[in-house]
């Protein structure tokens, strides 16, 4: 299934009783969510969206800047690796970065870039310079600043493309995974990197979620992009998309999830079944 949340004239019919209902009204009217009955049909609309926003972003600017995130979404991006896809999509114009990393070794079993590497990028012939990850030889503060700089690089030559509101990098889709706790990239919750905006890439060295020392992207930098795609499967992730899509009340302001409110872009939250199933619209679809 597929279906667009309550359109904007729908809910403002409704006098939101508050500010805060107004703000997240706000984020569910741009919301879409797909809700797949199994995985293999989610990994087919994954691939089909990714293919489809890298060719209208090489049509539009030539290139396509997508950014990355670890855990289960590498896999569920697999079908990328298969026809049609291998040979359909322009992997020259790819440039690759990653929302979130672990401060470790690229050979490391827990590297973000690892994964993608042996999951996606060593099976399509994506350019090898086009590759950007973090330099892993030197502090998370470090590796957090000198990727700062390697983007803003890529701003200033549109490799990247720019916000017109705020400067920030303008990535033409940035992929995220959520945790059961709510956090997407290394953004978790109730921790201080939620309230970084100044700059564009934070670390952390005390992550709850082992390893403790990663860099991220920070919200501005995801609220920024023209597509932000969550990508969500499992059954213990069910409370987690209730939290951040559902109008809860004041119970969950501060849900990274739930902070991901694309200023201008489109959001699309990509749920398995079982991930949806305590959405409050769930009640309705049997
Ligand atoms: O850096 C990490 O610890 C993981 O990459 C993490 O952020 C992951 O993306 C989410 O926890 C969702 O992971 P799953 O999709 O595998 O559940």
């Amino acid at each position: 299934h597929t279906w667009l949340l309550p359109s904007p004239s729908l809910s403002s019919s409704v006098s939101p009783p508050s500010a805060f209902m107004a703000l997240f009204g706000a984020q569910k009217d741009k919301a879409e969510m797909r809700i797949h009955e199994n995985l293999d049909e989610l990994r087919t609309d994954l691939a089909d969206y990714i293919a489809q926003l890298s060719e209208m972003s090489v049509k539009e600017r030539g290139v396509f800047a997508i950014a990355l995130s670890g855990g289960s979404l590498i896999g569920l991006m697999g079908k990328l690796c298969e026809a049609p896809y291998n040979k359909t999509v322009d992997w020259a114009k790819w440039y690759i970065f990653w929302a979130d990393e672990r401060v470790v070794g690229k050979s490391h079993a827990d590297s973000n870039y690892k994964l993608a590497k042996d999951g996606l990028l060593s099976k399509v012939p994506i350019v090898p310079s086009h590759v950007h990850s973090i330099n892993d030889s030197v502090s998370a503060e470090q590796a957090a600043s000198d990727y700062e700089f390697v983007i803003r690089q890529l701003v200033r030559t549109r490799v990247i493309n720019v916000s017109e509101i705020n400067d920030c990098p303008k990535f033409d889709l940035i992929l995220l995974g959520m945790g059961p706790d709510g956090h997407v990239a290394s953004l978790f919750p109730n921790h201080s990197v939620l309230d970084e905006n100044n700059e564009w890439v934070t670390f952390l060295t005390d992550s709850p979620k082992p390893p403790p020392e990663r860099i991220t992207f920070t919200l501005p930098v995801i609220n920024s992009a023209s597509n932000v795609a969550v990508v969500v499967t499992g059954g213990s992730k069910s409370e987690a998309v209730h939290l951040a899509l559902d109008d809860v009340g004041p119970a969950c302001p501060s849900l990274p999830a739930r902070m991901v409110r694309p200023t201008k872009g489109k959001l699309v939250w990509f749920l398995e079944k079982a991930a949806s199933s305590k959405l409050d619209s769930a009640q309705f679809s049997e």
